[in-house]
């Protein structure tokens, strides 16, 4: 595995989450020492710094209904040519957030390779909404809808026209609140989504197992886009919007060593760590360790 890159790309943004503070995620994970934990794993390591993200205090809100979103388009956009960028070079991408609207740009990035792939969506929330459902304005509720087509064009358009994601191929998991128009239009989607109540009733091994193979089916692999908030508040409190009832520490890792087992990881994002609301960088630590057992840590 000594040949194999993983290419770091920070993106500080929290323009898309109505919470100050997970602009200093990618901060808080390299100083939980990303870098050298997967170094020591046997992966070289490329980090490329972050981007250039504006800060709220110079910007004003336009659309309440679609909140920063010159700022997020443009970000998304580079974002977008980074990823394409990496994949085109045969590196990993590992996306640093950040508020999830990173997940416009990874997914765009993909898609503009040229590469077909699934993708795991591990969150409390759908990230399902519209500029028409969404009660908060807010765009890290919104980026898999984008993939997906829905929203205003120069969101949906980043990368070129048309999805960015095979809806029979995404899959969510450990999702527990949904906005009322979100939950339907996803219903009404061909995104398989398995709940909280499904991890209680089938065990994440199940659940996951499941998960790889419908986002793994046809494709070359997959992308996992992993949204802190879908652990446990008592395990990941440095999260912007925290919701009980979350996956275990266990169950987290269990996850990304099965990721990491079926061999089909091809890219990843890490979202929503807020250092802010945290406590001694616990949440950004647990970043860094999921991020490793999906590049292959095993515990023995
Ligand atoms: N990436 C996230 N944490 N998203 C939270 C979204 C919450 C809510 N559904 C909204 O649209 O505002
Ligand atoms: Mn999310
Ligand atoms: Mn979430």
């Amino acid at each position: 595995m000594t040949d194999r890159v993983i290419r770091i790309i920070g993106v500080p943004i929290d323009l898309g989450a109505d919470r100050r503070g997970v602009d200093m995620g990618p901060s808080a994970i390299r100083y939980a020492g990303l870098n050298a934990r997967l170094q020591r794993l046997g992966w070289q390591v490329e980090d490329l710094g972050n981007l250039n993200v504006p800060v709220p205090e110079t910007r004003e809100i336009q659309d309440t209904h679609l909140k920063y979103l010159p700022e997020i388009a443009k970000v998304s956009a580079e974002l977008t040519e980074t990823v394409a960028k990496a994949l085109k070079d045969g590196v990993v991408p590992l996306v640093l957030g950040g508020d999830h609207s990173i997940g416009i740009g990874s997914l765009a990035g993909i898609a503009a390779a040229g590469k077909k792939r699934g993708l795991i969506w591990f969150d409390t929330h759908g990230d399902y909404n519209s500029p028409q459902t969404t009660h908060s304005g807010n765009i890290h509720g919104m980026p898999l809808a984008v993939a997906n087509g829905i929203g205003v064009r120069e969101l949906t358009e980043i990368g070129g026209p048309g999805k960015k994601i095979s809806e029979e191929n995404t899959v969510i998991i450990g999702a527990r609140d949904f906005d009322l128009d979100e939950r339907e239009m996803l219903h009404r989607s061909k995104i398989t989504v398995f709940t909280m109540s499904d991890i209680d009733q089938l065990g994440m091994k199940e659940v996951v197992s499941r998960g790889l193979e419908i986002a793994g089916r046809g494709t070359e692999g997959i992308h996992v886009s992993f949204d802190l908030d879908v652990i446990d508040p008592s395990e990941a409190p440095g999260v912007g919007t925290p919701v009980a009832g979350g996956i275990t520490y266990r169950e987290a890792h269990l996850a990304m060593e099965l990721v990491a087992e079926s061999g089909l990881l091809l890219s990843l994002d890490m979202a929503e760590v807020n250092p802010i609301l945290d406590t001694h960088n616990k949440t950004a630590e647990l970043a860094v360790g999921l991020i490793c057992s999906a590049f292959g840590k095993k515990i023995f």
